[in-house]
């Protein structure tokens, strides 16, 4: 194909090596580009599409029905600060059924549109991810216009473009500008959330693209969180008086966010406090304790990810979404790896031997996903306590 085409579908889905995808064309008209990843899970398509660790990705879910409990203002993970959307596109297989349940407050589709998400149906997403899982990520162009007019060779030139997640710093784009202070509980059924009055703890988080039912887990624990940007100085963040800092989630590759943000944390570990990171933050904080991390094959994106605590040996099911990894050789001699993937062995823990400091390449919080590892906010409040107490 080239030029101008009239086709009858009303969105495609075009790769790099030229592969075209045909489909039904859903939510906001327009085209983006991306790492296609695929993600597992079977509910939550909420959470996952506004989680902003997926800024710069198109997601394709393995689950064909998507958008079947529609949408609601409560299951969205992105921040209200947030300065800029997560996912860029959705690959689905059947096409939007109207939505069916009590918490439902729109149809998928006029939500995705509302929330600049180029969407795509009738897809074989079952070929799609099987060709992933062999060739490993693949870029490529998401495009949806109504009257079904692409012009192919624009679009394949917009693809080319693009160099993929490698040595792309996204945190920064998605990071809150401003300070502000979060006291939210995790949901609760016939409650829904509601707020912390007086917390015993402070927490500063560093913001790289976090989710909001992390901040929630953070308030669950007693203690009053306030979140800064990703480049705040550590001095300043020290100035907060906080009794533990929190690494965040966030989008894009670590090494290419760690040049501003490991300095950062370097100096937050000489301070001695408690330090927990999540999935990027996780990583940035393996590169800042002198590891290296990777480009995975095609990452870890779904609810149902098994990992050993091999302090514990205990199996957790877990929640996943990352496309990096730690590279555990890599790790210094004072660091401990506690968690590893039952799936391919990779890096999913760290803890450092003689501080209160660890983390993990997973989410705890779910949102979606199973509850598992949500003792891991107890386990890191523990810290705080004992650190309080020796102070
Ligand atoms: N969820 C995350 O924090 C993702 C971390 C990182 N961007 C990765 O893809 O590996």
């Amino acid at each position: 194909m080239s030029g101008w085409q009239e086709t009858k579908a009303t969105a495609l889905l075009i790769f790099q090596d030229g592969t075209i995808v045909e489909g039904h064309g859903l939510g906001a008209t327009g085209h983006a580009v991306g790492e296609v990843c695929f993600n597992t899970a079977i509910t939550g398509y909420q959470e996952i599409l506004t989680d902003l660790s997926y800024a710069g990705q198109i997601i394709t879910f393995t689950f064909p029905h998507i958008g079947n409990i529609g949408a609601n203002a409560e299951d969205v993970e992105t921040v209200k600060m947030a300065s800029a959307p997560g996912a860029r596109g959705c690959v689905l297989k059947a096409d939007i059924t109207n939505p069916s349940n009590y918490r439902s407050a729109e149809h998928l589709n006029d939500w995705l549109k509302a929330n600049n998400i180029i969407g795509i149906s009738g897809v074989d997403t079952r070929a799609l991810t099987a060709m992933i899982r062999d060739k490993g990520f693949a870029n490529a162009i998401i495009a949806h216009n109504p009257e079904g007019n692409f012009d192919i060779d624009v679009l394949k030139a917009e693809a080319a473009k693009f160099a993929g997640l490698e040595n792309l710093d996204l945190a920064k784009t998605v990071s809150t500008a401003q300070t502000y202070k979060w006291n939210e509980k995790t949901w609760q059924w016939d409650e829904g959330v509601s707020a912390l009055e007086n917390a015993e703890h402070h927490i500063v988080a560093i913001d790289y693209g976090a989710k909001s039912n992390i901040l929630r887990c953070l308030v669950d624990e007693n203690a009053a969180v306030t979140v800064v940007n990703a480049q705040t100085p550590a001095k300043d963040i020290l100035a907060l008086n906080p009794d533990g800092i929190f690494l965040s989630n966030g989008p894009g590759d670590p090494a290419a966010t760690g040049e501003y943000a490991v300095p950062i944390i370097q100096e937050l570990i000489e301070s001695g406090l408690p330090i927990f990171g999540i999935c990027l933050g996780h990583q940035l904080l393996g590169l800042a304790l002198g590891a290296k991390t990777k480009k995975m094959h095609q990452g870890h994106h779904g609810a149902n990810h098994p990992v050993q605590d091999l302090t514990t040996t205990k199996v957790e099911i877990t929640s996943m979404n990352h496309g990096f990894a730690v590279d555990a050789d890599t790790l210094p001699a004072n660091v401990t790896e506690t968690h590893k993937s039952l799936f391919d062995g990779s890096n999913c823990g760290l803890m450092v031997n003689d501080k209160p400091i660890f983390s993990v390449q997973y989410h705890p919080e779910a949102s979606p996903g199973p509850h598992d590892s949500h003792y891991l906010f107890g386990r890191f409040m523990d810290n705080v306590k004992s650190h309080k107490q020796a102070a």
